[in-house]
């Protein structure tokens, strides 16, 4: 029997799972408001308030860490990789505490994941890291040779989620042509073409639809002018970017469903930036489309925002007309990350070694 520990810290949660043989025996989700998370400097700064979390979760169910197996926690912003499952090792800790390619709450999933593995001599892995890389050449052009796009998104539930859909489409995923969109803390719109992630928007830093907490796109010239006005720091500019930004800039709040109770209490303003969020995200899936030359086998919603139907059918409405849409609401993260570290226990698969910058 093989117990293993899941940990996925996300920008607007912290999730936990316990699974042994392939039973769920323990399931729980932290909301972190952005009050409750605005203390914290630095994504590393919440290191031990994320990872108290894990262990009075552990404690409240009356699981020991002395029966745990293996830790596998949500893979973050290491240096670009294929995707599969990953030995936490000591570059990897070097890289997510150095933040080389920035910060994000998931940085914190191989860190708390090692730290409870070393106090019990058991392995740590991650699955699938937000940095997975599958982008054809044409999507790594921006428009400046100094600012290639990079692929920065919720790769783990993506590919949970899009093999899940294959499945039921009755195609291999790898004959699929499909367009994920999750709707979490970020918002990452990826086109799946023959099981390769060849385009995604850059879900982390200012780049595709605004997100409860994130700016998505902005205007560059208007940016720049404000980053060089004087009125804000760089680290404001950045918050304003990441964390601060979308409906917590414009309604002061990164919970869908508060939102959808001001709506229904008369909110016009809450209304009118739900609304547009759900435009953005659909003008980012028609302009996926062309990725595929709109062939495109299904467009799917998933993340915690599918759970609103409002904002479904918002998003629904202006894109139907390019596939079939399909709803799988929340994640099949934990048991994606789950799978993921049984495989490698089980003897089914090797972890593979991570290298750092190749
Ligand atoms: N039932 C729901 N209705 C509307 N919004 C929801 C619901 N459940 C979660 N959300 C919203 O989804 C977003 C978080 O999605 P999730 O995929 O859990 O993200 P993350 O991993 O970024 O924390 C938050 O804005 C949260 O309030
Ligand atoms: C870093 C990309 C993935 C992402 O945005 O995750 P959250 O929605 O959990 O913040």
């Amino acid at each position: 029997m093989s117990k293993i520990l899941v940990i996925n810290p996300g920008s607007t949660s912290t999730k936990i799972a316990v699974y042994a043989n392939h039973d769920l025996l323990v399931e729980k989700t932290l909301r972190h408001s952005p009050e409750e998370l605005a203390g914290f400097e630095t994504i590393t700064d919440q290191y031990e308030f994320r990872e108290q979390i894990v262990l009075d979760v552990l404690k409240t169910h009356q699981i020991q860490v002395a029966t745990l197996d293996a830790v596998v926690g949500r893979g973050g912003l290491v240096y670009p990789l294929e995707g599969g499952c990953y030995r936490v090792n000591a570059q990897m800790i070097r890289d997510l505490k150095a933040m080389v390619m920035g910060e994000h709450a998931s940085n914190l999933g191989a860190l708390i994941a090692k730290a409870i593995g070393d106090s019990i001599g058991k392995p740590a892995f991650i699955v699938d890291p937000v940095v997975v890389d599958e982008l054809e050449p044409f999507a790594r052009y921006s428009g400046h040779p100094e600012l290639p796009r990079i692929s920065i998104f919720h790769a783990l539930n993506q590919k949970a989620v899009a093999r899940r859909i294959a499945k039921e489409l009755n195609k291999p995923y790898t004959e699929c042509q499909l367009i994920v969109v999750h709707l979490g803390g970020g918002i990452s719109v990826g086109v799946h073409k023959h099981g390769k992630v060849v385009d995604v928007n850059n879900a982390l830093d200012g780049d595709g639809p605004f997100s409860p907490e994130r700016s998505g796109g902005l205007p560059v010239g208007q940016l720049v002018k404000l980053c060089f006005s004087g009125k804000y720091s760089e680290a404001e500019i950045k918050k304003m970017i990441k964390g601060k930004g979308g409906l917590v800039a414009y309604i002061g709040t990164n919970d869908g469903r508060e939102t959808v109770e001001r709506i229904q209490a008369g909110d016009t303003k809450a209304r009118e930036v739900f609304e547009a969020m759900a435009y953005q995200v659909a003008k980012e899936i028609g302009a996926m489309a062309t990725v595929l030359s709109g062939k495109v086998d299904a467009i799917v919603l998933t993340g915690g925002l599918a759970y609103n139907r409002i904002f479904v059918e918002w998003v629904t409405q202006r894109v139907q007309f390019i596939a079939p849409v399909k709803v799988a609401p929340g994640e099949d993260e934990m048991a994606a990350l789950y799978e993921g570290a049984l495989r490698v226990l089980s003897g089914e698969e090797e972890a593979k070694d991570y290298q750092g910058h190749q």
